[in-house]
């Protein structure tokens, strides 16, 4: 029996960072998709393999810890997390992980791993769950491994769509497409989110009054920003990105490759421009109705971009006999 699943990446529109602090944020699936295939293991030991990313281990069932034979832990980490919590390591499996989601470029790699990794265990199982059971879980599998994580990256990838997170942590989907088109840029710096996420700590530990006062402040651009939505007011959105943008400059998450995105697609008729997902490295999305070849190729000049399409595609699940 094979179980096989997949779930998108995502670009977060409003509210990174903030949303960690209770603060709503706007993200979109993207039909870039991490691919979890779980099979019996006739050779009777459980093996997790990516050719993508070089990695091979094998499950030590004496010691119940994975022995790495190629590759590094990095985002293998989400999926070794969910191996140890919900696989009887008695059954032996084979795991095999395809992705062809940029990794560490604020696109929701992490997330993406984690829900369908999960899906596919659930379904191998034969575990009964809704998306909702497996948003929580993979919520906790991120939040296990990175030490700070809202429940906004897994959700997107597992609800797919247009999402609006709110402050109470209420997860809803926009019936509404966003008609224009967006690029994302993104460099070859990795960010590392659970690495960024503590340094903003760290910073309002400092500065508690001003951070606390620009995270709630972010968060009233994000519900602007959902009415710009409701009302297909691009230019209003655009606007907003970018007082989103000088918000996130100041928690400390910005650098040199991302700005230099920033003001590429800005002045090749992007209407709105920032960071999208924790910054550091990454990630920036521009906003463009018009003018999506010229921006796109502007940033190809010193960075990579791809022309993001929304999927409605969340997690995706099924059983091959
Ligand atoms: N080349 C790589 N191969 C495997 N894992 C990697 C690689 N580069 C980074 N990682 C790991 O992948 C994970 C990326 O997750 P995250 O930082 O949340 O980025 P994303 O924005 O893609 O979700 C991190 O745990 C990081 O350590
Ligand atoms: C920075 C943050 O708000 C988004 C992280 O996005 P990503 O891991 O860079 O795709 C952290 C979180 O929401 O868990
Ligand atoms: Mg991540």
């Amino acid at each position: 029996m094979e179980s096989v699943a997949s779930a998108p990446g995502k670009t977060i529109l409003f509210g990174e960072h903030a949303v960690v602090y209770n603060q709503p944020a706007i993200a979109a699936a993207v039909d870039k998709r991490a691919i979890v295939t779980i099979k019996d293991n006739p050779k009777g030991v459980t093996t997790f393999r990516s050719d993508d990313l070089g990695f091979e281990a094998e499950l030590d069932t004496r010691k119940k810890t994975y022995k790495l034979i190629k590759g590094k832990p990095g985002i293998i980490r989400y999926v070794l997390e969910i191996l140890n919590k919900w696989h009887d390591e008695h059954t032996p499996i084979d795991v095999k992980l395809s992705l062809n989601i940029p990794i560490g470029s604020g696109l929701g790699s992490s997330a993406a791993v984690t829900v369908a990794t999960l899906a596919a265990l659930y379904n191998y199982t034969g575990f009964p769950f809704n998306k909702r059971v497996l948003a929580n879980e993979a919520h906790k599998i991120e939040q296990s491994v990175q030490g700070m994580a809202s429940p906004l990256d897994t959700a997107v990838s597992t609800f797919g769509g247009l999402v609006y997170l709110s402050r109470e942590k209420e997860i809803s989907k926009f019936n509404t497409d966003i008609k224009s088109n967006f690029v994302i840029g993104y460099t070859n710096k990795k960010g590392n989110t659970g690495q960024i996420v503590k340094s903003v700590k760290f910073l309002k530990n400092k500065h508690p009054r001003i951070l606390d006062s620009i995270i709630k402040t972010i968060g009233k651009a994000t519900d602007e920003a959902k009415d710009a939505l409701m009302t297909d007011n691009n230019s209003k959105l655009g606007e907003l990105m970018n007082i989103n943008q000088g918000l996130l400059d100041s928690l400390g998450i910005n650098t040199y490759e991302l700005s230099r995105m920033i003001y590429t697609a800005r002045g090749n008729g992007a209407i709105g421009a920032k960071i999208t997902g924790a910054g550091g490295g990454g990630s920036i999305l521009a906003l463009v109705p018009k003018n999506a070849e010229k921006v796109f190729n502007a940033l190809k000049v010193e960075d990579n971009a791809l022309i993001a399409k929304i999927t409605q595609k969340g997690a995706l699940a099924k059983v091959r006999e």
